[in-house]
């Protein structure tokens, strides 16, 4: 692995703001995306995981500057986003790919899978005749397991396992470094969702590709990530290694989530009761910390002040008060005995 990141995430926020007021402190935000900081690796894939609104969709649009940031910074190959020229934004979005969630609504219905394979070769490679580009988008629909007939046909006509390969294949069209899946395989059947995994980690290896791998769902993470980052209410609750992250979760929402996942395990009976209580409303959400509300273990400090991230192991991190505590359920205090 190179010493620099490929991507260096610092203390980012998007808040969206709901409510204007005369007066600034009584205005109205959703904290989509709260001081979340992390690096990514060349050739590596991080996982993003959280429950549906924790914001990571967000997160991955504000990476790309489809949605303007409200503070921190974004570094990529070594250089601040903030500080790119409008040539090198361009550029950014050659290198920098996102793979939306439905392919297909992301498809528009009346184009020809030539035209929407061709559509980002033809924005941004005008110096490419269209032989060239027709043998381009056979070789993509080659790369991605599919025949070239298939460029002639339309959308409606493929499977949702072909319609994700398609949305593949236009994701890698102009050869980027890093790509955003954003929920890439949620919408697919179990065996096909393999399927996709499977390409998708075989084009890392021959296109020597980078991954931020958005999902709600732990055990699609668990598969394809090398380090898992958990978000809750816009905020990181812990990083670490895959294998770690499993093995060894620190903060009790991680807990929870492997809980929610390890059926019949009744190691983590408990904290799988504790996932049934409801995500409080981002623009309402706990001032300590954001998970204290459904908190198994969450003692009277935890409601008031806010965890920050601290080094718990090698390359793991987590923002617990508790750290340095058991994590036992007969040391709850507050709302939740
Ligand atoms: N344009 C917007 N204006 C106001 N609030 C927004 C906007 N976009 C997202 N949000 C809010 O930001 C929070 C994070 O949303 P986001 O879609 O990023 O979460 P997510 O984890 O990707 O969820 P899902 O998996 O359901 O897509 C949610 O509370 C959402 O309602």
């Amino acid at each position: 692995m190179p010493d620099t990141p490929l991507l260096v995430v610092e203390n980012l926020n998007k808040h969206f703001l709901l409510h204007k007021s005369m007066k600034k402190e009584h205005a109205v935000y959703v904290k989509a995306v709260n001081n979340v900081s992390f690096t990514v690796n060349e050739g590596e894939t991080l996982g993003i995981v959280g429950e549906s609104g924790c914001g990571k969709s967000t997160l991955g649009r504000t990476l790309l500057r489809l949605l303007e940031p409200t503070g921190g910074e974004v570094y990529f190959e070594g250089k601040r986003i903030s500080d790119y020229t409008t040539n090198e934004m361009r550029s950014l979005r050659e290198r920098m790919q996102y793979i939306f969630q439905d392919p297909y609504s992301s498809m528009n219905p009346k184009m020809t899978i030539r035209d929407i394979v061709s559509e980002p070769l033809e924005n941004f490679r005008k110096d490419m005749s269209s032989e060239q580009r027709e043998e381009r988008v056979a070789e993509l629909l080659e790369l991605v397991g599919l025949s070239r007939e298939a460029m002639t046909r339309y959308p409606h006509e493929f499977s949702g396992g072909q319609r994700q390969r398609i949305v593949i294949a236009r994701g890698i069209a102009l050869n980027p470094r890093l790509l955003i899946c954003d929920e890439s395989v949620s919408a697919l059947d179990v065996s096909v969702q393999a399927q996709i995994i499977n390409l998708l980690q075989e084009l890392k290896q021959k296109l020597s590709l980078t991954y931020l791998f958005i999902s709600h769902d732990l055990r699609v993470v668990k598969f394809i990530s090398d380090r898992i980052m958990v978000l809750y209410l816009g905020e990181v609750m812990e990083i670490a290694p895959s294998s770690t992250l499993f093995a060894d979760p620190k903060h009790p929402y991680t807990r929870s989530l492997i809980g929610s996942i390890s059926k019949g395990d009744p190691r983590h009976r408990d904290e799988r009761k504790i996932l049934e209580g409801e995500i409080p409303n981002p623009m309402n959400a706990p001032k300590g910390c954001p998970f204290s509300s459904r908190c198994p273990v969450a003692i009277e400090r935890c409601h008031i002040e806010k965890p920050t991230l601290r080094t718990v192991g090698k390359d793991h991190v987590a923002a617990c008060l508790l750290l340095s505590q058991p994590m036992q359920s007969d040391t709850k205090t507050g709302e939740n005995e």
